[in-house]
């Protein structure tokens, strides 16, 4: 790549732009909401289960302007949700700062591995085993959303729960392959733990991206 344009990358000014779409924000809190989702390559937390491997490597990713993302994003939705591979890897300032100036809403899906940067009115904080969050992020998420594939993460869940602010909101979302094992588990430990509320990925229960 040209030192130009990976010295803008590296400054956040242009983004490896993996895909982006409008569509109904399937999971969490904001489930059922429409969103604009913009889908950043690059991701080394390395997930077995990741339903998006194919975002992994930065480099298949073409390096796209921030303002040509946000014009394009800003016609369809006043709701931006920004996910990835692992979106916090750059620096999400100068992408939030210009989603913001045009009045929209800044939602964030992360693991929270990296140093948070950016403005978001939403953090999504979905926590990894391999690579834990930073201290900022447990502090700021308005959601912690822990992935349940087996019966350790339900402690992995307290956990981490354990570590986010009072107010922030606590799911647990089965893993997809595992789903019909982990469901009727997480169903009881749900009654069981009433703090915590089901997460499903209804996008793909609807047929939706
Ligand atoms: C693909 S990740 C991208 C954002 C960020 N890297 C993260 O993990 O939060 C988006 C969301 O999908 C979840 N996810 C990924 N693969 C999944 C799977 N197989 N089943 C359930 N949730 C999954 C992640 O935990 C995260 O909450
Ligand atoms: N509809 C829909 N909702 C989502 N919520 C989080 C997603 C993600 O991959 O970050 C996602 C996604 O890929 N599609
Ligand atoms: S952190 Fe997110 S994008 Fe990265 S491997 Fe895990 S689920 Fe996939
Ligand atoms: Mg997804």
């Amino acid at each position: 790549m040209k030192i130009e344009i990976q010295d803008k990358v590296d400054n956040g000014i242009m983004l490896p732009l993996m895909e982006e779409f409008y569509t109904i924000q399937g999971e969490g809190y904001h489930k059922g909401t429409a969103a604009y989702f913009i889908r950043v390559g690059g991701c080394d937390v390395g997930c077995h289960w990741c339903d998006v491997k194919e975002s992994w490597n930065p480099k298949s990713h073409p390096p796209t302007a921030i303002e040509s993302i946000v014009d394009n994003a800003v016609k369809h939705s006043k709701t931006i949700v920004i996910t990835g591979g692992e979106p916090l890897m750059w620096d999400m300032n100068p992408l939030t700062t210009l989603l913001k100036s045009k009045g929209v809403d800044t939602h964030i899906e992360t693991s929270g591995a990296y140093e948070l940067s950016g403005t978001w009115d939403w953090i999504c904080l979905s926590p990894k085993k391999r690579m834990l969050p930073t201290q900022k992020v447990y502090e700021q998420a308005h959601e912690l959303k822990v992935i349940i594939y087996n019966k350790d993460d339900f402690r992995f869940a307290e956990e981490q729960a354990a570590k986010v602010n009072k107010k922030c909101k606590l799911f647990l979302q089965p893993e997809w392959s595992k789903r019909d094992t982990v469901i009727p588990q997480i169903v009881d430990y749900v009654m069981a733990n009433p703090q915590w509320v089901v997460s499903l990925q209804t996008h793909k229960y609807l047929n939706i991206p």
